[in-house]
């Protein structure tokens, strides 16, 4: 990945994790956003707590970045329970899982990321444990194999994924509750800066805030990585103070635009609109145009720019909207798909 596109990466980068444990909330009250995930969830909690059982197992579905991990680590420490942290490709066999639930202790925390990477033998073992709080521990191998029933303590499963569609249905069935974790607002995200910011004792002002909120895509994760960036600049440059015009002339460096579109981004976007008149046009075309792997189009830009409404993916191909078009300060062409008066043709897919 080139610099840029690690600016604007959901996903966690080089050493960031470490960084990023410093800057989580510790508490559901110290938790920005999502204002109904916190408010079921606390609800949970407190029954859980006046029932003195573990509460229902939680499932946390959303996009990389979102606060997952956060939120499952706020579960713990508002329960008061040790938490035990693995993931679905970690678990290969069922054994994996068999080690790590025969060892847990009552009302202890367990978080799977990623649970839908989860291998089939672990899954199936998961179920009677989640049910039951009970594993099969198989014996033996051949005709000669036993099966051994084994009590395990009652924990609360945590479980997080990009993909819920993906889970199967017996799985997603024994969860007591799902978070659906959206995307963030701009207002949401200058609160996240400004708590980052106090804690890495950046001098932050509310218009500083405002722009770098504008260009995190909704991420938590973008937004504090945003703010490392224009700090370094500021420090260099600005005598340390984060205002609207430094945030905008390190971002406008680091080449994140206004609505947070790379140079990537901007790329495929470009292209549909000067070399293919909006499209509609193949993956593949487009990304020969922008000398990518069509992979990294499909994958890298094309999420948000679908969800920003500057591209649709459609049966015949890639298109551009009218807000794109918009976007580069050209006028749409009659009939520009997502215009009011347009024909509606294509079903995103
Ligand atoms: N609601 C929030 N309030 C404040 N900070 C947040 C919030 N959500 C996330 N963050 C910050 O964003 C960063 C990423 O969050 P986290 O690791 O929890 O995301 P995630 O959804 O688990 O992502 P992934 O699935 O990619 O690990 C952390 O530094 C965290 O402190």
């Amino acid at each position: 990945m080139s610099v840029e596109r690690d600016l604007v990466s959901p996903e966690p980068v080089g050493d960031e994790p470490v960084i990023e444990a410093t800057l989580r909330p510790k508490r559901l009250s110290e938790f920005i956003g999502q204002q109904r995930v916190r408010e079921q969830l606390s609800l949970v909690l407190e029954s859980a707590r006046r029932r003195r059982r573990p509460p229902d197992h939680v499932l946390m579905s959303g996009g990389p970045g979102l606060g997952k991990t956060t939120l499952a680590l706020i579960i713990a420490a508002e329960l008061g329970a040790p938490i035990r942290m693995t993931s679905g490709p970690a678990l290969e066999r069922a054994g994996d899982l068999a080690a790590i639930l025969s060892t847990l202790t009552e009302g202890e925390v367990l978080f799977i990321d990623e649970i839908h990477r989860m291998a089939r033998p672990a899954e199936e073992m998961l179920y009677l444990a989640m049910e039951d709080f009970r594993i099969d521990v198989v014996v033996g191998k051949g005709p000669g194999a036993t099966s051994i029933p084994l009590e395990i303590a009652p924990f609360t499963l945590v479980g997080a994924t990009t993909r819920a569609g993906l889970l199967p249905a017996p799985l997603r069935d024994r969860f007591g509750f799902t978070a659906h974790m959206d995307f963030y607002e701009v207002a949401e995200l200058e609160q996240v800066l400004h708590r980052s910011a106090r804690l890495l004792g950046a001098d932050l002002r509310e218009d500083g805030a405002h722009e770098i909120a504008k260009r995190s895509r909704g991420t938590p994760r973008i937004a504090n990585r945003l703010l490392r960036r224009v700090r370094d600049y500021a420090e260099v440059r600005a005598q340390g103070v984060i205002t609207r015009e430094v945030a905008a002339a390190a971002l406008d460096l680091y080449e994140v635009d206004a609505e947070g579109l790379d140079r990537l981004d901007r790329a495929v976007l470009e292209a549909l609109l000067r070399k293919f008149g909006g499209g509609p046009v193949g993956l593949s075309t487009l990304a020969v145009a922008v000398g990518e792997e069509p992979e990294t189009v499909e994958i890298v830009a094309e999420p948000f720019l679908v969800r920003q409404g500057l591209l649709a993916r459609t049966p015949r191909g890639r298109v551009a909207t009218a807000l794109a078009w918009k976007h580069f300060g050209l006028t749409p062409p009659p009939g520009a798909y997502g215009a009011e008066a347009g024909p509606g043709l294509f079903d995103d897919q």
